[in-house]
């Protein structure tokens, strides 16, 4: 069950122009089978209000990065320093791939639960949540419960919820990846309408290489593990963005490809582990993206 997080946090961090800093960042799992190696030496900054984009092959430590930010595993070695806890606001919120919103709370309660756990005045709450249950259309469904609304519908509560609480940084594992296309789209032009309003740094990963570069300004892209970054690359389009119209440039395809140009090594690589190792089977070389 995914909720927000801003218990166990990594140092914090004091310089104001970099919001996450990783330095030789590695992790390493001990299973019965042996010892695995998810991460190995990874050093990044982000910016402050950087919308930055993690893409790589199945199994490359993407996860277990983005847990590492959230506080919720420690690196092996290496550190961390993710945003600024001030008062009434966490250094970070997560919203996860699937549902992650309480099924037994209404779209109001999951929306308000980060506000009301910090002990946010009731009126400050009713206009925060209000704005963004109104952002993602929501208003009409503030009394409805999660079983009630569309898998699309539960993804805006997630966003609704993690604008609320109003992070430092977001942190975001494939928030839209159960979606059909047509959803996705849609969540995607939402998010970066309500992003655009706060220009909030953005940690989101992704297996699709179009969801990268339609939301990113930046995409970190991933070897294959032991995951490391092989590639940071720099999207150039404009704020705000038209997802469709954005879809429809020359530039936009060339990113895409070259991106692709990056990841097919990777892709190959851990297919091959994969196929070593049939336990856990990859998505990305099945996605090639909707264009
Ligand atoms: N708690 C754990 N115990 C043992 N191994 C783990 C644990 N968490 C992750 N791993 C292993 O670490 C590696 C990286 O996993 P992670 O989930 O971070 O990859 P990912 O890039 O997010 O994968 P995917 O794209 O398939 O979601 C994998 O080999 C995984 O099996």
């Amino acid at each position: 069950m995914g909720a927000e997080t801003a218990a166990v946090a990594p140092t914090k961090r004091q310089d104001t122009d970099v919001k996450v800093a990783v330095r030789a960042v590695a992790k390493r799992f001990d299973t019965r089978s042996g010892t695995v190696t998810a991460l190995d030496e990874l050093t990044l900054d982000i910016p402050r209000g950087q919308f930055f984009m993690i893409v790589g092959p199945s199994g490359c430590g993407k996860t277990t990065l983005l847990r590492i930010l959230a506080g919720l595993e420690d690196p092996t070695t290496g550190e961390v320093e993710v945003g600024t806890a001030t008062e009434g606001r966490p250094e970070n919120s997560m919203i996860f791939q699937g549902d992650s919103i309480f099924p037994w709370m209404t779209v109001w309660d999951n929306a308000s639960y980060g506000l009301r756990m910090r002990g946010v005045p009731s009126g400050k709450i009713r206009e925060v949540v209000g704005h963004y249950l109104d952002k993602t259309g929501l208003t009409a469904f503030r009394d409805s419960y999660p079983h009630q609304l569309s898998g699309g519908m539960r993804q805006r509560v997630s966003i609704a919820r993690a604008f609320a609480n109003d992070p430092d940084v977001l942190l975001m594992d494939e928030p839209f990846s159960a979606l059909d296309e047509q959803n996705k789209t849609l969540l995607q032009s939402e998010l970066l309408r309500i992003w655009d309003e706060t220009r909030k740094t953005v940690v989101f990963i992704t297996h699709s290489v179009d969801e990268a570069v339609t939301l990113g300004d930046r995409i970190m892209v991933m070897t294959s593990r032991p995951g490391n970054a092989k590639a940071f690359v720099e999207v150039p389009f404009e704020r705000p963005r038209d997802v469709l119209e954005l879809r429809h440039r020359p530039e936009y395809g060339d990113i895409v490809y070259d991106i692709w140009q990056q990841l097919r090594d990777e892709v190959e690589r851990s297919q091959q582990a994969q196929a070593a190792a049939p336990a856990r089977r990859g998505r990305f070389g099945l996605r090639r993206g909707g264009r």
